[in-house]
C-alpha cells in the first residue's frame, strides 16, 4: 500500500503561520500546568480568567470548520498538526514525536506532564493508553497496514510518573486479511515496563475499496 496524502497549502505564509501555532499552542500547554499547580489568591485567578476571554475571543474572530488533518509537509513528511496525540498545532497534544526505526517498527521519548495527573503523582491511565492507541496506530501504518483501532487491551504494570523521561515503543506483529496485530508499551529508560498495549487495527473496507487514505 502506498500513502497517498494532499500536500499542505503551497504557501511560505502557511509554514509560517503554523509556525505560530505551533508556539502558540506549546504557549497554552505551559498555562494548562500553570493552572492546575498555581495557588496564587483568587482576585489574580479572576483577573487572569478575564483576561483570558479577551484572548479566546481574539482566536475566535476567524474560525476553521476542523484542526489541521493529515498533509504532507514541505519535507515530504506526513504530519497531522491538529492530531490530540501528536499535533504540534493541538495544545491538548504532549506533542509525541514518533521516530521510525529501520525495523519499521516506532519509537517515542516522552514525559508526562502534571496536567495528566490521574492517581497522585501518577499518570491517568486513560492518557498512557491514548498515547498508545496512537503508537500503535502509527506502528501498524509505517508497516504498511494502515487501519483504525478495533480493541485496545491495556496492562497496568507499574506507576507511571510524570515530569520523568519514558520511551514508548510499538510493532507490528502479524496480519490476518484486514485484520493487524500490534504489541507496545511505556518504559522507564533502563527499560522496566510500566505499561503494555495490544491492540487489533483493522484497515476499513472503505480505504482498500476507494484506495484511500492509504
Ligand atoms: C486514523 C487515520 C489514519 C490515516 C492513515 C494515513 C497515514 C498514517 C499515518 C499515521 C498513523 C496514525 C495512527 C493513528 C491511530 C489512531 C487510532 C484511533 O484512535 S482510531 C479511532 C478509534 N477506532 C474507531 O473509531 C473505529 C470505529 N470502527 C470502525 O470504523 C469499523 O468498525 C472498523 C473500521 C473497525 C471495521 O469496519 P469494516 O467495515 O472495515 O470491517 P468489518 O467488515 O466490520 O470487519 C472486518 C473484520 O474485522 C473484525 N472486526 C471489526 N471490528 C472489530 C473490533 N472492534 N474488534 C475486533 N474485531 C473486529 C470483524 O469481525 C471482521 O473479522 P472477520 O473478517 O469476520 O474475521
Amino acid at each position: 500500500m502506498t500513502i497517498e496524502l494532499a500536500p499542505a497549502e503551497d504557501e511560505e505564509d502557511a509554514e509560517a503561520k503554523l509556525a505560530a501555532l505551533s508556539a502558540l499552542s506549546g504557549q497554552v500547554r505551559d498555562l494548562v500546568d500553570a493552572v492546575v499547580l498555581t495557588d496564587v489568591a483568587e482576585s489574580e485567578i479572576t483577573a487572569v480568567t478575564a483576561e483570558l476571554a479577551a484572548l479566546t475571543d481574539r482566536l475566535h474572530a476567524l474560525r476553521r470548520a476542523t484542526p489541521r488533518s493529515f498533509e504532507l509537509g514541505p519535507d515530504g513528511v506526513p504530519r497531522h498538526a491538529g492530531n490530540a496525540v501528536t499535533g504540534s498545532a493541538n495544545p491538548h497534544a504532549l506533542p509525541l514525536v514518533i521516530e521510525t526505526t529501520p525495523e519499521r517498527t516506532v519509537r517515542a521519548e516522552l514525559s508526562f506532564r502534571p496536567t495528566h495527573e490521574g492517581p497522585p503523582g501518577t499518570v491517568h491511565g486513560g492518557v498512557s493508553a491514548m498515547i498508545l492507541d496512537h503508537l500503535l496506530g502509527q506502528a501498524v501504518a509505517v508497516a504498511g497496514f494502515p487501519g483504525m483501532t478495533g480493541t485496545l487491551t491495556i496492562r497496568y504494570r507499574g506507576r507511571v510518573p510524570y515530569g520523568e523521561p519514558l520511551l514508548a515503543t510499538a510493532e507490528h506483529t502479524r496480519s490476518e486479511g484486514r485484520k493487524n496485530w500490534v504489541d507496545g508499551r511505556i518504559a522507564l529508560p533502563g527499560g522496566t515496563v510500566l505499561v503494555e498495549a495490544t491492540g487489533l487495527f483493522i484497515t476499513p473496507s472503505a480505504w482498500i475499496e476507494q484506495q484511500r487514505p492509504v
